[in-house]
């Protein structure tokens, strides 16, 4: 798959109610806002991005992407995220990454887009390994963007767990267990948990 068939989704559409409300993507981590972190780390990966935000819309846009909103104001969940990107989305697929994860691996969209090829599905998800248990990170979701009918469908019916939708398609789970992986979903959802990510 090539990183320019590719559109990173950037997810800061959230209510961050575990950081108190704040908007996510606008904090502060060594001198940079979570977002622009996310860019440095996604831009490479991709052929172009687009950020989902829900507040400080202008703040957004002055990064110089395109910023989408959810349709609907009711803060109902990532998918509602991942369905304005897709609206937007030129290309045939995206790739969505969080605002609060940002060591999120440099290679994960060539794995993930090497595991779709090899096994042919419309989805692809990391899979890490928490106290050994196997644990699916499906806000990090490489897919068709060609599934917009059925994720309205699902929205639609009132579904809201990605997983559960992903599970509707042909999707590959791919393995991220290697020690250099074992930090890289960390996400950050209170301000305490950003704070140990400064040096
Ligand atoms: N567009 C959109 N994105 C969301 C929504 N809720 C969560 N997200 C995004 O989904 C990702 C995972 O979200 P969480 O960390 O679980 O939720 P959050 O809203 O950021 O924070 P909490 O309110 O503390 O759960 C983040 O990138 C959020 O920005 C939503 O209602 N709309
Ligand atoms: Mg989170």
């Amino acid at each position: 798959m090539r990183a320019e068939d590719i559109t990173g989704l950037i997810l800061a559409g959230g209510r961050g109610s575990r950081m108190g409300g704040v908007d996510k993507g606008m904090q502060m981590l060594k001198g940079h806002t979570l977002v622009q972190h996310t860019m440095s780390r996604l831009g490479p990966q991709v052929g172009s991005m687009l950020i989902n935000a829900n507040r400080h819309l202008a703040e957004y846009a002055a990064l110089g992407l395109p910023v989408v909103t959810d349709t609907q104001a009711d803060f109902s969940g990532p998918l509602a995220g991942f369905m304005a990107g897709m609206r937007a989305c030129q290309t045939p697929w995206m790739l969505t990454v969080p605002c609060d994860s940002p060591l999120f691996p440099l290679d994960l969209a060539e794995r993930l887009g090497q595991a779709i090829e090899a096994e042919q599905a419309d989805l692809a998800a990391p899979v890490t390994l928490e106290d050994g248990h196997a644990r699916v990170q499906p806000v990090f979701c490489l897919l068709r963007t060609s599934l917009q009918p059925s994720l309205a469908k699902y929205m639609a019916e009132g579904g809201r767990k990605i997983e559960h939708w992903l599970q509707q398609h042909r999707h590959a789970l791919v393995q991220f267990h290697a020690p250099a992986d074992s930090k890289a979903f960390f996400n950050a959802n209170t301000l305490a948990e950003l704070k140990t990510l400064e040096p």
